[in-house]
C-alpha cells in the first residue's frame, strides 16, 4: 500500500472556542478505527436523545421505541447548562415545518460532527472520523455524521451510480465503528439553503459542540459555504471547527468519492482499495444463467447487478467471496459473453474456485482485488476454457498476497 500525506501538513484544528489542539491528517491503518461493540453502546445512546427532533428526518428514530424518546439526559458528565455553546432558543428563530419549536427536546448529547455527501467511506472520510473521534474523547461528548441523502449530485445532477448501497454503507459503518449518520433529505430547494441557516438549524435539533469537514468542503446556496465562513461561524457561537487537510496519495492522485468512482468503472479496482482502504465490493443475489459455465467445468454464480450501483469496467477480475464463514477465491468476469452471443447484457459470473454447493438465491459478498484482463472474443469454447485456467491460477494468486486487505474486514455475515 502507497504512503498517504496530507497536501499541507498541521494546522487541521481551527478551534474558535479554544477547546483543541493542533491535529494533523495522518494515515493511519483504517483498522485502528475498528471496535464494533463500542458503536454499540454509543449509538444507542444517540439515538435515544436525538430521537424526536425535526424537521429533518433522523433515520434512526425508527428503531427507537416510544417509550425511550426523550429519555436522555443533558450527557454523560452532566455539561449541558453550563456549557458554552449558542442557546438553543436563539436558533428556533426560524423553525422550518417539523415540530413547534416549544416541542424541541431540551435534552441531547453534545455531539462533534462530520459533514459531507459521504458516498461510502475513503481514507479521506476516516482521517475526519479520527478527528472527531479525539475531539469527542477530549470533551466528553459523542460524535456522529451528518450526511445527505440521495446524493447531492444525484439530486443537481452528474451522479447516476453510486460506489455503495445502504446495505454497503451499513456493513462498512459495522466494521469501522461509525455511527448511524443523521441523513438530511436533499432537495433542489434545500441545495439553496444560506450557510448559516443550515447550520442554525442542525444546532436547533443537535446539541453541536464541534464541526469537522475537509478544508475543500463547500456547502449550501452557491457553495457559498466555506472554510473562511465556518471559521466565522464556529468563532461566533464557540465551537471547535477541524478543517481538515486533503489527504492526497503519494503520487499526487487525490482521494475523493468521485476519483475512486472513476476507477471502478475503468476497471482499476485495485487502485480504487488503495484510495477506500478496503476492497471495493459488492452484495448481490446469485440467479440462474445459461448453465454453459458447469458443462466447461466453470460454474459461474450469476450476481444481478444493482441500478443503484456502478458496475465495475468490463474484464476479468481477480476477487474474493464471502461464504460459509471463509474468503474464497474468486474469478470474477464481468461482461456480455463475446464468446457465445451477440448482443448480451451485461453480467456479473463468479467463479469461486474450488467450491461445489449451491448458491443460488444466496447474497453472498463479492470483493473485488485486480483486473486481470478485459473480456475477449475467443473463436470456441476450447481456447476459452484454456484462458479461464490461467485466469482460475492467477485469481489464486492475487487472492494470497491480498489477504491482508480482506482482513480490514472483521465483522462479517454470519449468514448469506
Ligand atoms: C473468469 C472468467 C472469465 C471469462 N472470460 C470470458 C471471456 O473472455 N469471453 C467470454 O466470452 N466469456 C467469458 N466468460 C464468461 C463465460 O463465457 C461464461 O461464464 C459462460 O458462458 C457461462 O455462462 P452461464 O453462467 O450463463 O452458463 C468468463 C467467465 C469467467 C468466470
Ligand atoms: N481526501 C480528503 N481528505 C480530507 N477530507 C476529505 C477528503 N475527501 C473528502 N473529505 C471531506 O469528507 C467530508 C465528506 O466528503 P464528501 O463525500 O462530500 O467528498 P468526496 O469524497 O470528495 O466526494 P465527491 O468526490 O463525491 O465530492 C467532507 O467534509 C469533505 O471535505
Amino acid at each position: 500500500m502507497r504512503r498517504l500525506l496530507p497536501r499541507r501538513r498541521g494546522a487541521a484544528l481551527q478551534s474558535a472556542g479554544s477547546r483543541g489542539r493542533s491535529g494533523t491528517c495522518r494515515a493511519d491503518s483504517v483498522r485502528r478505527i475498528a471496535g464494533f461493540p463500542v458503536l454499540q453502546l454509543r449509538r444507542q445512546r444517540f439515538l435515544r436523545e436525538t430521537a424526536g427532533q425535526r424537521p429533518w428526518r433522523v433515520r434512526e428514530l425508527h428503531a427507537v421505541p416510544q417509550s425511550r424518546r426523550g429519555a436522555g439526559g443533558r450527557g454523560r458528565d452532566g455539561r449541558g447548562e453550563g456549557l458554552s455553546l449558542p442557546r438553543r432558543a436563539e436558533s428556533r428563530k426560524r423553525p422550518r415545518g417539523g415540530l413547534p419549536a416549544s416541542q424541541h427536546p431540551q435534552g441531547g448529547t453534545p455531539v462533534i460532527v462530520c459533514i459531507g455527501a459521504f458516498d461510502g467511506y475513503h481514507r479521506g472520510h476516516f482521517s475526519l472520523f479520527r478527528q472527531a473521534r479525539e475531539m469527542a474523547a477530549r470533551a466528553h461528548t459523542e460524535w456522529n455524521v451528518v450526511t445527505f441523502s440521495p446524493h447531492p449530485r444525484y439530486v443537481l445532477g452528474g451522479l447516476k451510480a453510486r460506489l455503495f448501497t445502504r446495505e454497503d454503507t451499513a456493513f462498512l459503518r459495522r466494521n469501522f465503528d461509525i455511527p448511524e449518520p443523521l441523513e438530511i433529505p436533499f432537495t433542489r430547494e434545500f441545495a439553496s439553503t444560506e450557510p448559516r441557516l443550515f447550520l442554525d438549524e442542525l444546532r436547533a435539533r443537535l446539541d453541536v459542540t464541534g464541526i469537522v469537514v475537509g478544508r475543500e468542503f463547500r456547502f449550501g446556496r452557491e457553495r457559498s459555504g466555506d472554510g473562511e465562513f465556518l471559521l466565522r461561524y464556529c468563532a461566533e457561537h464557540g465551537l471547535e471547527l477541524a478543517l481538515m487537510p486533503q489527504l492526497v496519495m503519494d503520487d499526487g492522485i487525490v482521494v475523493s468519492s468521485t476519483r475512486i468512482r472513476d476507477m471502478v468503472q475503468a476497471g482499476n479496482v485495485d487502485q480504487a482499495a488503495e484510495l477506500l482502504g478496503y476492497p471495493w465490493f459488492l452484495f448481490s443475489r446469485v440467479v440462474s444463467g445459461d448453465r454453459r459455465g458447469r458443462a466447461m467445468g466453470y460454474p459461474t454464480a450469476n450476481m444481478l447487478p444493482d441500478e443503484k450501483k456502478l458496475t465495475p469496467g468490463e474484464g476479468v477480475y481477480a476477487g474474493a467471496m464471502w461464504h460459509g464463514g471463509c474468503w474464497r477465491p474468486a474469478a470474477i468476469s464481468v461482461g456480455r459473453n463475446p464468446t457465445f452471443l451477440v448482443q448480451g447484457s451485461l453480467r456479473i459470473e463468479t467463479h469461486v474456485i474450488g467450491f461445489h454447493g449451491d448458491l443460488y438465491g444466496r447474497r453472498p459478498l463479492l470483493a473485488f482485488l485486480k483486473r486481470l484482463r478485459l473480456m475477449t472474443r475467443f473463436s470456441g469454447r476450447m481456447s476459452l476454457m484454456k484462458q479461464l485456467a490461467l485466469d482460475c491460477e492467477e485469481t489464486q494468486r492475487v487472492f494470497g498476497v491480498s489477504q491482508p486487505l480482506l482482513k480490514v474486514f472483521h465483522c462479517l455475515p454470519s449468514f448469506d
